[in-house]
């Protein structure tokens, strides 16, 4: 046996390409991406619009064959395999795509449940301990055309966990809910965690990714740029540095704006100035000039995932993926 089936999800110089219509040169989504996620992990996927994560997740979950090079969910090959991926993946997307409108939240777990192949017995017991789980319990007998969006999003939860996956694909879950429903969801999948699931999650929100996720890879135009943990991640690519200290006195401010390696100085509602500096070299003598004159509530901050993304992807904005 491969070193694979160590683990859920490895991918080696993963290509897809689609057609395009009209004669059009062909649209490479994937170009030669290679990662490995071991078992009970949570791996966000993070890119900017046409990166190619859906793409990638479509493969992953067998919904789409690679061009070339070769991907394995668990140890089993995506292409070769897909009947033994089948049962062991769940797969949420975000938005209207997989419930069924007019029937109930709890009808359309058992229709689910019926694909997965999962006992009619099985069903009974497993339907509403999911619709609990998710907090659905009181809607179960409701139609999904009913039901709010952020309420949807939590029974596609229930959806892809009905075949009792060990690794759920969430693309874009908590797309459209408001800031609660989406905590809630968050907090759903650190439960989930416990069970050893590995979870792939692509995700736009930053804050959710730094959250969630034990590791990230960063995908721009089909290619995997960078794969870490978020917290690595912005200790090693942040190129700003930035000093959080409170009670800084006005003329300080003023001060230590005036020098050329100070890039700026905001004071906050919260009394805190945060001083953002050009290099490593300038914030330590900040740091020490700061302690020096009796401010000891100060720190150096690293910059945050989304600043981290800004600066690896931002520059190129709108015209990625296009
Ligand atoms: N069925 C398809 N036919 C042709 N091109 C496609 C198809 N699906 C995706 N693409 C193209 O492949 C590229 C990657 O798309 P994909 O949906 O994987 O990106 P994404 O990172 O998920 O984007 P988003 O964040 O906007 O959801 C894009 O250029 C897209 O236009």
């Amino acid at each position: 046996m491969s070193d694979a089936t160590e683990l859920a999800i490895r991918v080696t110089d993963l290509t897809r390409t689609y057609q395009s219509q009209d004669g059009a040169p062909e649209r490479t989504a994937l170009d030669q991406i290679s990662m490995a996620v071991p078992h009970g992990e949570v791996h966000g996927l993070l890119g900017p619009n046409g990166a190619g994560k859906t793409t990638l997740c479509k493969i992953l979950s067998t919904l789409l064959v690679p061009t070339s090079g070769s991907a394995t969910v668990s140890g089993f090959d995506v292409t070769h395999e897909y009947k033994r991926i089948q049962p062991l993946v769940g797969i949420v997307f975000g938005g209207e795509k997989g419930l069924y409108n007019m029937m109930t939240a709890a009808d359309n777990l058992h229709f689910w449940a019926g694909l997965y192949n999962v006992k009619r017995s099985v069903a009974k017991e497993r339907v509403p301990r999911l619709l609990d789980l998710v907090g659905l319990r009181g809607r179960a007998h409701d139609r999904v055309d009913t039901l709010s969006r952020g309420m949807r999003q939590r029974l596609h939860l229930a959806r892809g966990l009905i075949g009792d996956p060990r690794i759920l694909i969430l693309d874009e879950p908590t797309v459209g809910m408001d800031p609660i429903a989406a905590q809630e969801f968050r907090n759903l999948i650190r439960d989930l965690r416990e069970d050893n699931i590995t979870f792939l999650l692509t995700t736009h929100n930053m804050a959710e990714a730094e959250s969630l996720c034990d590791r990230v890879s960063f995908i721009d135009s089909g290619k995997l740029l960078h794969c870490e943990s978020p917290h690595a991640l912005r200790r090693s690519m942040s190129s700003r540095h930035r000093i959080v200290a409170k009670s800084v006195p006005g003329d300080i401010a003023a001060q230590l704006e005036q020098r050329v390696d100070v890039e700026q100085v905001r004071l906050t509602d919260s009394s805190e100035a945060h001083i953002d500096l050009t290099d490593k070299r300038a914030a330590q003598e900040v740091l020490f000039f700061l302690t020096d004159i009796g401010i000891d509530e100060v720190s150096l901050a690293p910059a945050t995932l989304e600043e981290v993304y800004i600066q690896l992807i931002g520059e190129r904005g709108m015209e990625l993926g296009s």
